[in-house]
């Protein structure tokens, strides 16, 4: 099981890297690899184990971030009632358009590779088409907005070695763009 010990942290080249495509039919590793990052996610967001095994919680966990250099992402997005708004594990993402519309979360970005809090807009894209292959090989091109585009957008985001906090600007960290929207 993925412990927050087999998280890297900022400083690990790693998480600067570019990772490398997966090829199909998957490895039986790379089907584990997608499984027990999902797990990490599910465990994670149960208050009860989350506790008993230090995690911090998460709706979204990328390979580089277990120091693997894959493009590999699961993602796991409740809505606030607790039913389930996106969950799948991505196999070589791919983000096929962007809206001009763009989207922060009112509460900004944190990472489970990053141990600080920077405080700050992280503007992204509101609406995107995205591809992915599934565990099975399978194509699938969605459409994604609001929350889980964000989401999704930060897990790619590690697959190319870029962390939130690069998306945030430095001189006025809480100015809003324009047509840009605020997530609450
Ligand atoms: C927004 C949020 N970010 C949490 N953490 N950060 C992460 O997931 C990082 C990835 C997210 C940061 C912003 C966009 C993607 C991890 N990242 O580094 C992966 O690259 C949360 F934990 C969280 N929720 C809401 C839902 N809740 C359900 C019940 O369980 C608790 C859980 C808490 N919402
Ligand atoms: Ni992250």
């Amino acid at each position: 099981m993925i412990l927050m010990k087999d998280i890297i942290r900022e400083g690990n080249p790693t998480l600067r890297a570019t990772a490398k495509k997966v090829s199909f039919p998957l490895s039986q590793e790379d089907r584990d690899l997608g499984k027990k990052m999902m797990k990490y996610l599910e465990v994670s967001q149960d208050e009860k184990l989350a506790e008993k095994y230090h995690l911090r919680a998460g709706v979204g966990l990328a390979a580089p971030q277990i120091d693997v250099s894959k493009r590999v992402a699961a993602v796991l997005v409740p809505d606030n009632d607790g039913s389930i708004v996106f969950k799948d594990v991505l196999y070589n993402p791919r983000i096929l358009r962007e809206s001009v519309k763009r989207a922060a979360l009112n509460e900004g970005e944190g990472c489970l590779s990053v141990d600080r809090n920077v405080a700050g807009l992280v503007i992204r894209t509101d609406r995107i088409t995205l591809e992915y292959y599934d565990v099975n090989g399978e194509r699938h091109e969605i459409k994604l907005e609001n929350y889980p585009a964000i989401v999704v957008q930060h897990e790619i985001d590690h697959l190319n070695g870029t962390l939130f906090y690069d998306h945030i600007d430095k001189e006025s960290p809480f100015k809003l763009p324009e047509n840009t929207i605020i997530i609450e």
